[in-house]
């Protein structure tokens, strides 16, 4: 949690007070299943009266980050006016321009925020305050499985003396971790402070409006896209729609990817109406003319099973041509097309990146069966955004698939 958390100075610590909210960890000691309205031995509640959070039957560090952040989703919008974000976040170097990259558990928010020539701002938790963007937490939490120096240098070098693993196997005579180790869980972690990694924005705050969302989504049916630009009511459909797909090592019990719609990108922390954050989404985007992008880090060329993952290096290349300003370029030259039933405007060229892996339609072999899955996404948008149809204009309603 400290490692997460921001850490108060030692000056601050003096003249700490008394504390505005305490958390009671008590992870090891299970949640009574038989109390009223519980359904498990887990539990995480929060009291805004009294201020206070109780964990039960959970030893995950995620809680604590987690439950902190659904406290600020109620007290930044209510109390500060301001725009509680499921984000990482960082900055260009060169032009100092600011992305925001929303997305659930798994779709690469951690991954791909830790760039090199860009300044990290956070990994996940945001705040888009009317003056910029700050970062809730002063660490990130990284997924260890399968880590390696060379696909994420970054990350894997913030890992050392004073960083926390967590549920990583390692070798007890050398002390060396085996990232490939899975037999405790798929989900194993790092807990390290924001400056353990070399281009850490300290303090994480930025007085600058973002320029790019990037919302991120793990599509295992291989339907979406590895990139698409999105209208405003476009931004506002998959913002509320929240879609990806858990894949193992996000949740327990998930085996294999599981399509799921978590408004907001947010659902499990939330605790506004989804339509609040939403509404404070578009008037923000449309204030400060930023550029939306729904970039897919799942499958292509084929579903789960088929396809395969989309190669880390390839959408590195698709966010490099986002923050280089090549890809609207690209665009505003006519080099586009239109995926037929979501109606996304996809490239047709971006440098370093295969022609036929920007549309699925070229890059599955398969068509019958791309089809398939197409009206079986369609539908499953359709049916999950009905929730919304009394909350939304009918611009927004009609900007996603027609089943
Ligand atoms: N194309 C891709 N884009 C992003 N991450 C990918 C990609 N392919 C595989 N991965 C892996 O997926 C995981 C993404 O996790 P992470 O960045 O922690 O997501 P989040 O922070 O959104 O929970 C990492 O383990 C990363 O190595
Ligand atoms: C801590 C979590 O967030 P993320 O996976 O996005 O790091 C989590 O969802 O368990």
């Amino acid at each position: 949690m400290n490692n997460m958390l921001i850490r108060p100075t030692e000056e601050e610590l003096v003249n700490f007070g008394e504390p505005d909210f305490t958390i009671y960890n008590a992870g090891q000691f299970p949640a009574n299943r038989f109390t009223n309205g519980m359904s498990s031995t887990t539990s995480v509640e929060v009291n805004f009266k009294r201020m206070e959070m109780v964990i039960l039957g959970t030893e995950y560090a995620g809680e604590m980050k987690k439950g902190v952040f659904s406290v600020m989703h109620y007290l930044q919008p209510v109390k500060f006016g301001q725009l509680s974000l499921h984000s990482s976040a960082n900055v260009g170097i060169k032009e100092n321009d600011v992305t925001l990259f929303f997305g659930l558990s798994g779709t690469g928010k951690t991954t791909l925020s830790a760039d090199p020539n860009r300044l990290l701002i956070g990994d996940d938790e945001h705040v888009w305050s009317d003056t910029g963007v700050f970062n809730i937490e002063g660490g990130c939490y990284a997924k260890c499985i399968n880590l390696s120096a060379e696909k994420e240098p970054e990350i894997f070098n913030a890992i050392r003396f004073g960083s926390i693993l967590e549920n990583v196997v390692y070798n007890p005579l050398n002390r060396s971790p085996d990232y490939d180790d899975v037999s405790i869980t798929e989900n194993t972690r790092c807990a390290y402070p924001i400056e353990f990694i070399p281009n850490a924005q300290i303090p994480c705050v930025v007085n600058r409006q973002p320029s790019n969302i990037i919302m991120l989504t793990c599509d295992a049916f291989g339907v979406l896209p590895p990139v698409s630009k999105l209208t405003p009511e476009q931004a506002s459909y998959h913002f509320l729609a929240g879609y990806t797909s858990k894949t193992p090592g996000t949740e327990d019990g998930v085996l294999e990817p599981i399509p799921t719609f978590s408004t907001c990108y947010s659902a499990p922390f939330i605790i506004l109406h989804p339509s609040r954050y939403a509404s404070m989404l578009a008037e923000r985007m449309s204030k400060h003319n930023v550029d939306c992008w729904l970039v897919n880090t799942g499958w292509a060329g084929g579903k789960f099973g088929v396809g395969k993952r989309c190669p880390l290096k390839y959408t590195r290349k698709i966010i490099d041509s986002i923050h280089d300003g090549s890809l609207a370029k690209t665009l505003a030259a006519g080099k586009h097309e239109n995926f037929g039933t979501f109606n996304l405007t996809i490239p047709t060229e971006i440098e370093g990146v295969p022609r036929e892996l920007l549309n699925p339609e070229i890059a599955w072999p398969d068509k019958e069966a791309l089809n398939r899955e197409v009206k079986k996404l369609a539908g499953m948008f359709v049916k999950a955004f009905k929730l919304y149809e009394t909350d939304v204009d009918a611009k927004v309603m009609k900007a996603g698939p027609s089943a």
